[in-house]
Parts: structure tokens; sequence; C-alpha cells
């Protein structure tokens, strides 16, 4: 079954052509990496996926629905979950109350209704023995976890992370890598931004290159690693 599926999507700001004619699908339970340099249109993408900006052109597909001009809340609701660059966490309430929030908003329950389930995500994500702490008193490395618990919180189908490894320690970093490995196994379908490589292509079963706004590859890591398209345009390599 597919999840998401972007056909011939385009988006322009003024004269800037940012998303580019894009193509691509996920089917489920697969773990989808975007790479591209700095401003190639990566976040841009999940906006479009989200519905917090709307394609000026193209399709996008969720569930089997046309979702290109669904607003972002309904989308929420149907199972699009998204974890933003920087935590946006509400800094005054504790770790367990930032989930409650997150999953009664996002499934459309009463709180009393969604606690078992954030009990199972704090569990999940490593968060069980933070879940009385104010938000605003976590390490980075668990600021990154709630912003992944929040989204998996509102229950969805699809889990975009965006540069969540970002700032992180090499240990924090593998300990990250170890959570959103484990929510891969149990099954979330995932597309996940990241800068940091080694991360990305230990959890990811398929990477797509994005350069201006396009797509210049779509594949199995290793392979895409090796191109020399890809090495000269997003590593910047001579070859
Ligand atoms: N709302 C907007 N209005 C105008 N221009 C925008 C808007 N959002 C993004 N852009 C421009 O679109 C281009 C792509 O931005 P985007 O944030 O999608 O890139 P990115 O690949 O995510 O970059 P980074 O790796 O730095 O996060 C940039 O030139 C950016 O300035």
């Amino acid at each position: 079954m597919t999840v998401l599926e972007l056909t011939n999507v385009s988006k322009s700001f003024g004269a800037l052509k940012v998303t580019d004619d894009v193509s691509f699908a996920v089917p489920k339970g697969q773990a989808l990496g975007i790479i591209g340099p700095n401003g190639a249109g990566k976040s841009t993408l999940f906006n479009l996926i989200t519905g917090n900006y709307l394609a000026d052109a193209g399709t996008v597909t969720f569930l089997g629905q046309d979702v290109t001009r669904v607003p972002a809340m309904t989308r929420v609701r149907m199972g699009v979950g998204r974890s933003f660059q920087i935590p946006q966490p509400f800094e005054g309430l504790t770790v367990f109350e930032n989930l409650l929030t997150a999953a009664a908003f996002g499934q459309g329950k009463r709180e009393a209704e969604v606690e078992a389930g954030c009990a199972a995500i704090l569990r999940d994500t490593e968060l069980l023995r933070r879940a009385n702490d104010l938000a605003g008193s976590l390490s980075l490395l668990d600021r990154k976890r709630l912003e992944m618990a929040r989204a998996m919180a509102t229950g969805p189908e699809l889990l975009l992370l965006d540069e969540i490894a970002g700032g992180l320690t090499e240990g924090e970093c593998q300990a990250l890598v170890a959570t959103i490995k484990a929510l891969h196994t149990k099954g979330t379908t995932i597309i996940w931004i990241e800068h940091v490589l080694h991360a990305l292509t230990s959890v990811v079963e398929r990477l797509l290159v994005l350069d201006f706004g396009k797509v210049i590859g779509i594949g199995a890591p290793a392979e895409i690693m090796a191109s020399r398209q890809v090495q000269e345009i997003y590593l910047g390599l001579e070859v």
C-alpha cells in the first residue's frame, strides 16, 4: 500500500521555483531519507506534504485520497505527523501534558481517551523517566525525543522528521537513531530530512536527493551516495 504519493508537484515563491516537478511515492512501512544542499527545497517539500503550503501544480495523494487542497489541520487528523527543525514544545507544561495536548489535538479526542496511548509513546521514545518534568527543563536530546513523541502522539500514518539529529554529540545522535529505528521497526512510515548523513543512512531504506527543487536521484542509500552527480552537487566534491 502507498502511504504518500507526489505527482509532478511544483511550488514557486515569486520568480523562484522552490519545488520543481517533484514525483515520488512512499510505500507503507518504508523510511525515506531526503538530502540536498541548503536551500534545495527540503523544508518546502515537507510543507507541501503537511498542507502548510499548497502546491501551485501537481497532486499530493495521502492514503489514496487527493489532499492537494486539504488544509494542514485536516491532514494532521488524517495521519500526517511532523517534527520541527527547532523543537517547539509548550515549555511550561510537563512532558506528559505536552503529549496529551498533541494527541487530543491530532486525534480529535478528549485527553482521558488518549492517556494510555501517550504513556506507550513515552516508553517508545525513552521519555518515561522525564514524564513529569517541565518540557523547558529538558536536555537537547530529550527535547528532540519530545519533538518526535509529540508527532507520534497525533497518531500518524506518516512521520515526518525535519533535521532532528542536528546539534547532538555523536553519543546522543546514536541514542536518537536507536529510538527512531525502534519506531521504524514497529512499522512507522517515515520521511526524514537530515544533514547528518551517517545517522540517516543507518535507518532509511531509500534516499531522495533534491537540488534546486528537483529530484536528482532516488534509490538505495549506497547507490545514491556512490553517484557522481550526487557527490558533485551534494558533497561539493570534484570528481
Ligand atoms: N515562505 C517563503 N517565502 C519565500 N521564499 C521561501 C519561503 N520558504 C522558503 N523559501 C525559499 O525557498 C528556498 C528553499 O528553502 P527550503 O527551506 O525549502 O530549503 P531547505 O532545503 O530546507 O534548506 P535548509 O537545508 O537550509 O533547511 C530558499 O531559497 C528559501 O529562501
